[in-house]
């Protein structure tokens, strides 16, 4: 196993505010994690910080082997994958499900005279198929549901073959049955052996799909818990990370919580 990420001494600060300190935080190849945290706990600086968007204040950041600040940060972004709300922002609603996923492979959004490959065209069927989408490939995006959206996203940034998964939030907003074959899939790409490297944010515990390995908590800027999840995920560190007394339960390697 090799290192992707390595976050050392890591502070953030924004016009006067630390978002971020003293984070120390390595993930390897072969690890999947998932980051909790309060709202404005820092998560999604953290994403920044991973997919070379944003630089840290003070401290390190290895990202595939290079430090950043030192590294052409567009050659890195084509070896992350992004998935994110704000990412989809950028996607015209007019646009293919087809073009969305294909566009990946030029680094754009928005087809406009790139010509394509046949081995494109092949790849992004192939991930259409296997998100689930192939039955939409002409759909206009914007008339997709959020649920079919998410997974646009997803096809989209797995498209280039990522050797880093960055996924903000991807069950937001989703109904139950849309949440859990979005979970069900997530589970099967986790567990798959040529799978990269997941870093996904999510706000609730039932979201963590199985196959998962490592979980990051977060609080006002700093770590709570951080390691393989049946050590860091627990009712003590949830506690610690929200304030507020949790008790989480586990049942065949689902998780669920509530105040207590
Ligand atoms: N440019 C900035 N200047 C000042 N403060 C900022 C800036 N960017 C972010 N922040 C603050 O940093 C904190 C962390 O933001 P971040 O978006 O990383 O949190 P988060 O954990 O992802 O939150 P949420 O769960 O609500 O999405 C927030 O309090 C936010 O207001």
């Amino acid at each position: 196993m090799s290192s992707v990420l390595d976050l050392s001494a890591v502070s953030v600060v924004r016009n006067g505010n630390s978002i971020l300190h003293d984070v120390d935080w390595t993930v390897t190849d072969d690890q999947r994690w998932v980051i909790l945290g309060p709202n404005g706990a820092g998560k999604t600086t953290l994403l920044q910080l991973a997919s070379s968007f944003m630089f840290p204040t003070s401290g390190t950041v290895e990202l595939l082997g290079n430090r950043l600040g030192r590294v052409d940060v567009f050659e890195m972004r084509s070896r992350v994958g992004l998935a994110s709300t704000a990412m989809s922002r950028r996607i015209p609603s007019t646009e293919t499900v087809l073009d969305v996923v294909l566009t990946a492979a030029y680094a754009v959004t928005g087809r406009w005279n790139e010509s394509y490959e046949d081995i494109d065209l092949k790849r992004a069927h192939r991930v259409l198929a296997e998100w689930r989408l192939d039955g939409l490939a002409d759909r206009h995006f914007g008339s997709l549901s959020d649920g079919e959206q998410k997974r646009v996203q997803i096809a989209r940034s797995v498209m280039t073959d990522p050797e880093l998964l960055l996924l903000d939030e991807p069950a937001a907003s989703l109904d139950l049955g849309a949440r859990e074959e979005l979970v069900g899939l997530l589970s099967g790409f986790a567990r798959a052996d040529d799978s990269p490297a997941i870093v996904m944010v999510t706000h609730h515990v039932e979201e963590i799909p199985p196959g998962f390995t490592h979980a990051l908590l977060i609080s006002g800027g700093g770590i709570v818990a951080s390691g393989p999840i049946s050590e860091s995920l627990t009712s003590e560190s949830l506690t610690a990370t929200f304030g507020l007394s949790i008790e989480l339960d586990e049942r065949d390697g689902r998780f669920s919580a509530r105040a207590v």
